[in-house]
């Protein structure tokens, strides 16, 4: 089925003060879609997300929602996460979610079903009676989330939503939020996180200083620059800090412990062991595509 377009970026610009901090910005977002949005930090990620919710109005250019597909009311088309926390302190767990609810306009009834599975999405259910600041700062995070996809909008937009999220909320709440986009609906979120990121999101959107360097399917993403594999070298015990320097010199050491190091995809490796265990014993060698992880360092390191 022919996915529609949500949203449109246009020309759009943002400046604080006298500095321009995203210029000539141009992008469409499809239904279906769930979208990373990568980049360092002050690459523009959260002044674009909150252009995009409309807490920003840019100063050139405009982003346009597909008015056909959204309610009369955007806001219950809309979930926004934003990067600080906007939780009310004085409502306890349960209530600050089911407010999210009631104010897109579903009934007590509606509310009451959707705030549980909203908990439940977050793991959330049994801390549900608890002030917000008797909870540690993932949990409020999560309360915050929960907040922002109760009411299951049709476009959600979720300022690094990972952040202070234990191992297995993390990989509960991507999960839930890849069947949401799966349904026909539209998640972007921004993250740090890049192995959480590959698992769950389907298309990549890199920005470096205010500007897309990259937007496409994350597997035309990863094969664009699967030119090279990471290495994991099992030695005996560490490098000194004068073998490690000398070994830089030669071969492309990306981690020192565990010690792992760049090649070109099928370069022959006996040269490479031959020169590590002048120094240490390679007990075992471990090679692996480069990850989205590797990826981004790698563009980082050749800026
Ligand atoms: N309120 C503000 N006033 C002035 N400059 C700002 C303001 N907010 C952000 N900036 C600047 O705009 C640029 C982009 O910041 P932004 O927060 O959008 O980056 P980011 O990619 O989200 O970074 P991070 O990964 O650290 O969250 C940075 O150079 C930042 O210093």
């Amino acid at each position: 089925m022919e996915q529609e377009q949500v949203i449109k970026i246009k020309n759009v610009g943002i400046k604080y003060g006298d500095n321009w901090v995203i210029r000539n910005f141009n992008t469409d977002f499809y239904q279906g879609q769930m979208v990373a949005l990568i980049g360092s930090n002050g690459a523009g990620k959260t002044t674009l997300m909150n252009t995009i919710a409309g807490a920003i109005h840019p100063e050139e250019g405009k982003v346009e929602f597909n008015k056909k597909l959204l309610n009369k009311h955007a806001f219950s088309s809309i979930g926004w996460s934003p990067q600080r926390q906007v939780i009310d302190w004085y409502l306890n767990v349960y209530n600050n979610v089911y407010m999210g609810a009631m104010l897109a306009g579903y009934s007590k009834r509606e509310s009451k079903i959707k705030t549980n599975n909203a908990l439940k999405i977050v793991g959330l259910e049994d801390m549900s009676k608890k002030h917000p600041d008797a909870l540690s700062g993932g949990q409020q995070q999560r309360v915050q989330i929960a907040r922002a996809i109760v009411h299951t909008p049709k476009i959600m937009i979720l300022d690094e939503p990972t952040t202070g999220l234990d191992a297995e909320s993390t990989d509960n709440l991507l999960a839930s939020l890849k069947k949401h986009a799966d349904m026909g609906n539209f998640v972007l979120l921004s993250s740090h996180d890049l192995h959480s990121v590959e698992n769950y999101c389907d298309t990549i959107m890199f920005i470096d200083k205010g500007k897309l360097i990259y937007f496409e399917k994350k597997e035309a993403f990863l094969s664009r620059f699967q030119n090279f594999e990471v290495l994991t070298l099992e030695i005996e015990h560490e490098l000194s800090d004068a073998q490690f320097n000398t070994l830089q010199k030669s071969i492309e050491i990306i981690s020192r412990n565990p010690l792992q190091v760049r090649i070109k995809s099928n370069e022959p490796l006996g040269d490479l062991i031959q020169l590590v265990e002048r120094y240490v014993c390679v007990k075992d060698v471990k090679k692996e595509k480069s990850n989205l992880r590797d990826i981004y360092l790698k563009l980082k390191e050749g800026e």
